[in-house]
């Protein structure tokens, strides 16, 4: 997985790279321009017409640099600079190596059609640097080249934007982000989405050895970390080396969401499968999930007694469970005699969060799985993007359990305070019925004897994997549930690849 490091840490993994390579920090600085304009000059051609907007600190830098290689390549080119607080050295060193080269035009103040002669605006205002909100000129010309008619792109990240805290006031609203070696924590919030638009890395060659060495406890999952947790099969294995899962789901009208869950289950990779649900989905399950074992409970409609638990190895509960006062003590009665670790979604969610006194009796290493508004009812509303990771990782600290909060970059925290934002995942997936599948997926993950974070990071990744191969092919529109877990055969062999 790659590390996210801090606006600190990733000035100090420079200057070790330039000490320890060693390299000048010019010749660094030349080594990103360059990187930058690999990946612009395979998507844009020479009839562009390109701004680079510079500040004077090292973005700035990175800006001149881009100017210059860009003419070499044969864009027409030309730097808009605002000049303001100190000219870094190697920000000099570039405006001296651009002098007779491209034309520099330093702007004071802004006027309506600044940018109406561009295609394409480079943003090289402000980086990582950035320690306060844009103001003044600079707020003003990131406002006019948010309203430009022209393609947006941020060298590093988008000016007006905080690396790793709550960013104020006028931020650049890039339709691709071009980032140094390693993604910034902004890049995974909600709110920085329409900032940040479509970001990438590129490999700038800082230091590996100081990277490995620094401590975060932000990770991006990536296929190989994922491809080293997932187990093989071995040749001696049987169906109780997988596991026993028990999956207690489903209601009147509600019992897709078992049958979801269920599939999802079994092509996790289970080794036995049994469903606890309410009378009127008995011939409902026994016929579209044949490899399950059925056991009825005691109501027609919804969930109120629980079978023996002792031979299961772990327990799904929440999909489509309904909140009926005899299921809520039923559910109750569960977390009491069940001293496992067990998947919690949706209804078991809304419980939890409707009773708080059985928060208390989570059972430790459990995996809940919110979306954003079941998790608002669990710890209460949010100031901002940063508070509500703050309170996802205090409530997985608080209940010794894995918190799962879904969304565009779905964010795992674990007890001890490290949080993994997933890779995979696309819009078309935000259709009913796909947090039944995922709940599936990680309670027969857990069943296989993977650690919680392990079936946690493992089952929202080929979640994901498997809704990404599933739009490749049906598009995002028409994806629905049925389609991810269809999906999944192919996304565990692709990751296993
Ligand atoms: N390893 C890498 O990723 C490399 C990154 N490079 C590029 O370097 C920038 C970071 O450059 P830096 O000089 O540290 O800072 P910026 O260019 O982002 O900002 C310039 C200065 O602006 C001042 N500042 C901060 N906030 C504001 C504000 N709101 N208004 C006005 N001025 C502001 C600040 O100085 P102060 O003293 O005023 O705080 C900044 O120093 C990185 O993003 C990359 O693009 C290297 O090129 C190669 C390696
Ligand atoms: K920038």
């Amino acid at each position: 997985m790659i590390k996210i490091l801090s606006a600190q840490q990733i000035r100090a993994l420079d200057a070790y790279t330039i000490q320890h390579e060693p390299i000048s920090s010019i010749d660094l600085m030349e080594r990103a321009c360059r990187a930058f304009v690999g990946w612009f000059t395979e998507r844009f051609d020479e009839t562009q017409k390109v701004a680079i907007v510079c500040g004077t600190g090292n973005n700035g830098g990175d800006g001149l640099g881009i100017a210059r290689l860009l003419k070499m390549w044969g864009y027409p080119v030309s730097v808009l600079l605002i000049r303001g607080g100190t000219d870094t050295e190697d920000f000099k060193t570039n405006l001296e190596r651009l002098k007779g080269k491209v034309e520099v035009i330093e702007i004071a103040s802004t006027d309506s059609d600044l940018f109406s002669r561009y295609d394409i605006v480079i943003d090289a205002i402000f980086g990582s640097g950035l320690s306060r909100p844009a103001e003044g000129i600079q707020a003003a010309i990131i406002q006019q080249m948010n309203q430009a008619d022209v393609i947006r792109i941020a060298v590093d990240i988008p000016s007006g934007l905080q690396t790793d805290k709550l960013s104020q006031g006028e931020i650049f609203k890039a339709d691709f982000t071009i980032s140094f070696q390693l993604p910034k924590l902004a890049f995974f919030l909600p709110a920085n989405h329409a900032s940040v638009g479509e970001w990438c890395l590129v490999d700038i060659g800082l230091s590996k050895a100081f990277i490995k060495e620094i401590s975060s406890s932000h990770f991006y999952l990536t296929s190989k970390y994922i491809r080293r947790i997932l187990k093989p099969r071995s040749k001696f294995d049987h169906k109780g080396t997988y596991g026993h899962a028990l999956l207690i789901a489903g209601s009147y009208g509600k019992i897709g969401a078992a049958v979801l869950s269920g599939r999802a289950l079994l092509h996790a990779g289970v080794g036995l499968l049994t469903l606890h649900i309410p009378q009127c989905g008995y011939s409902i399950v026994q016929t579209s999930l044949i490899e399950a074992m059925v056991d009825v409970d005691a109501h027609e409609h919804f969930l109120t007694t629980l079978p023996s638990l002792d031979k299961y190895t772990t327990v799904g509960v929440g999909p489509g469970l309904g909140q009926d006062a005899l299921t809520i003590k039923a559910f109750g009665k569960l977390l009491e005699d069940f001293r496992k670790p067990m998947v919690i979604d949706a209804d078991g969610l809304n419980i939890l969060s409707a009773n708080r006194e059985l928060l208390r009796t989570v059972s430790p290493g459990s995996i809940l799985t919110p979306h954003p508004k079941e998790f608002e009812r669990l710890v209460g509303k949010w100031s901002d993007d940063f508070d509500r990771l703050e309170k996802q990782k205090a409530l997985a600290k608080q209940l010794k359990s894995v918190v799962v909060l879904k969304g565009a970059y779905t964010s795992i925290a674990s007890p001890d305070g490290m949080v993994y934002f997933n890779s995979t995942g696309n819009p078309g997936m935000a259709t009913g019925g796909t947090g039944d599948v995922l709940t599936g997926i990680l309670t027969g993950l857990l069943a296989q004897g993977y650690s919680s974070v392990d079936a946690a990071v493992t089952g929202v990744y080929l979640h994901g994997l498997a809704g990404d191969l599933a739009a490749r092919e049906k598009g995002m529109i028409s994806l629905i549930a049925s389609d991810v877990i269809d999906f999944l055969p192919a996304a565990f062999k692709k990751a296993m690849a």
